[in-house]
């Protein structure tokens, strides 16, 4: 269970959150959408005590993670929007580095890695340096690492970025999976028929507020369009300006 109340970040005297609010249920994957630097990313680093926030409520799995912000870290796998990895150390290093880090019992770090790297198909490249890798395969290291200690909590910031077709279907699997067994998951993507596909929920943020949150089927009745390319556009004010950007390429055309 995720809890956010009021979450306000202010950069020196740029806010870039104003008064977050959500809840993420057990077994429920929640979709973070938002345009451009409207603030995703600066929530999610929050939810997993990278960044402290100026004020607000948050709750992860019952931890704070102003007050716990190594505790949280036991809780959650986050995935970064862009890889956080080792260069100079191989996939089987890094993955038994985060092992020793984490305190994941020897067979148990085995058995997981042994899954994982099969289920994104990365086991050809255990024994190469992570710097010499693709950012597709580095990305699969990046979520692999987030999984091993099997968190309670998921975190993923664009996380299928990089990810081929068939490793993005195993990917929107596992997270399938993980919600059956009762995980919560915070999923920011800019890929909108993804998000339709696999959130049970959508929360919305422009400009440092959450316009909008609730089912797919909630947002289409409120907003009154048909799909969520659609409610994203013309809620983030851009719908029109798409239009008049399209007709006057069709006239230069
Ligand atoms: N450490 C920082 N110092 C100052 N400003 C920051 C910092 N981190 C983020 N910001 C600003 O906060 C705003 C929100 O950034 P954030 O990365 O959260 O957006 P986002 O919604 O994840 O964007 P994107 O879709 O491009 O990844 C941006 O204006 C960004 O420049």
């Amino acid at each position: 269970m995720i809890v956010v109340e009021n979450l306000i970040k202010k950069f020196g005297n740029k806010t870039v959150l104003n008064g977050i609010s959500f809840r993420v249920s057990n077994g429920e994957i929640y979709g973070l959408l938002g345009p451009n630097g409207s603030g995703k990313s600066t929530t999610m680093k929050i939810l997993v005590g990278i960044v402290k926030p100026t004020s607000g409520k948050v709750l992860v799995a019952g931890i704070d993670p102003l007050r716990d912000p190594i505790g949280v870290k036991e809780v959650v796998g986050f995935v970064p929007e862009t890889p956080i990895l080792y260069e100079s150390l191989t996939p089987g290093e890094f993955f038994n580095f985060i092992g020793s880090v984490r305190n994941i019992d020897k067979e148990k770090l085995e058995e997981r890695v042994n899954y994982l790297v099969k289920a994104f198909g990365i086991e050809e490249y255990l024994d190469q340096f992570i710097g010499t890798l693709s950012f597709g395969t580095q990305q699969k290291i990046s979520l692999i690492s987030a999984l091993l200690h099997d968190p309670q909590v998921l975190v993923l910031d664009e996380a299928m970025n990089g990810l081929d077709p068939k490793s993005a279907r195993i990917l929107r699997e596992l997270l399938l999976e993980f919600k059956m067994e009762g995980k919560s998951i915070v999923f920011s993507t800019h890929v909108l028929p993804l998000a339709e596909m696999i959130c049970d929920r959508i929360g919305l943020i422009y400009k440092g507020e959450l316009i909008v949150d609730g089912t797919i089927d909630e947002l289409k009745e409120k907003v009154h369009e048909e799909n969520l390319e659609d409610i994203f556009l013309k809620l983030t004010e851009s719908k029109g300006e798409v239009e008049n950007i399209l007709r006057a390429l069709k006239a230069a055309l």
